[in-house]
């Protein structure tokens, strides 16, 4: 379970509120608090006031994978490989086993043919799979994705929803600007104004929606 407690930070704004689905959404206008909320979670940004608890503990001792929105801020190492490696070398895993870590990643997120490429030479989007195969490499408890698929292709953002959607951890949050994404979750938070103004499944925060340019293009189209 996900717990947030009279949390004050920024514009953020949310009393209570406790997400027990996997496969969370978080939609909204633009600085509507999304990606504060998600740093807060994380364990980037420590709240002013209230808290925030992950499966029972602070963020900062929960295993979380994080993919940033803008991954040349948050990409550290030069070469691809040494960035999906860096998690399981700081936790001190043996180089055998660190290797299989980050083969099997870059094989999940396909992308094996760029392990030995300079992350400065990258695209955009392959930086952002390099970042989505460092925050899976170690099976984080929590993976949280500000707008992981905004720098992809149809067809890459489609692979990466079917690997966030299979991935093995507790609780998937991931920021979208694709509502047609967002109507696979198992839960959505509509933000505005740093508050949750609507939550629950696709079917009952999208019918509050209608009308509006947040309701998915693909439920337009069948009605
Ligand atoms: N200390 C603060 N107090 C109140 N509001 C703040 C504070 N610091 C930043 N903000 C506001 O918070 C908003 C940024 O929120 P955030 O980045 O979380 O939004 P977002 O929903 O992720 O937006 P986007 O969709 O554009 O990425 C901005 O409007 C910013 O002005």
């Amino acid at each position: 379970m996900i717990r947030i407690t009279d949390l004050r930070h920024k514009l953020l704004d949310i009393p209570d509120l406790s997400l027990v689905a996997r496969h969370i959404a978080v939609i909204g206008p633009n600085g509507s608090g999304k990606t504060t909320l998600l740093s807060v979670c994380a364990g980037l940004e420590e709240p002013k006031r209230g808290r925030v608890q992950i499966l029972g503990k602070p963020p900062s001792a929960a295993k979380i994978g994080w993919v940033g929105e803008f991954p040349d801020r948050t990409l550290l190492f030069s070469r691809v490989y040494d960035e999906i490696a860096s998690t399981p070398r700081f936790r001190h895993y043996p180089c055998t086993r660190a290797d299989e870590l980050v083969r099997a990643a870059a094989e999940a997120v396909g992308i094996v043919h760029l392990l030995d490429k300079k992350v400065s030479a990258l695209s955009g989007g392959e930086k952002a799979l390099v970042g989505l195969a460092a925050a899976v490499v170690d099976n984080p408890e929590v993976l949280i994705l500000d707008e992981a698929d905004s720098h992809l292709d149809a067809g890459t953002a489609k692979r990466v929803h079917r690997i966030v959607r299979e991935s093995p951890a507790a609780h998937v949050l991931w920021c979208t600007q694709s509502m047609d994404a967002a109507a696979e979750a198992d839960f959505i938070l509509f933000m505005d104004g740093g508050r949750v103004r609507h939550h629950g499944t696709p079917d009952e925060v999208f019918s509050a929606l209608e009308g509006t340019c947040f309701y998915p293009t693909i439920w337009r189209l069948r009605s």
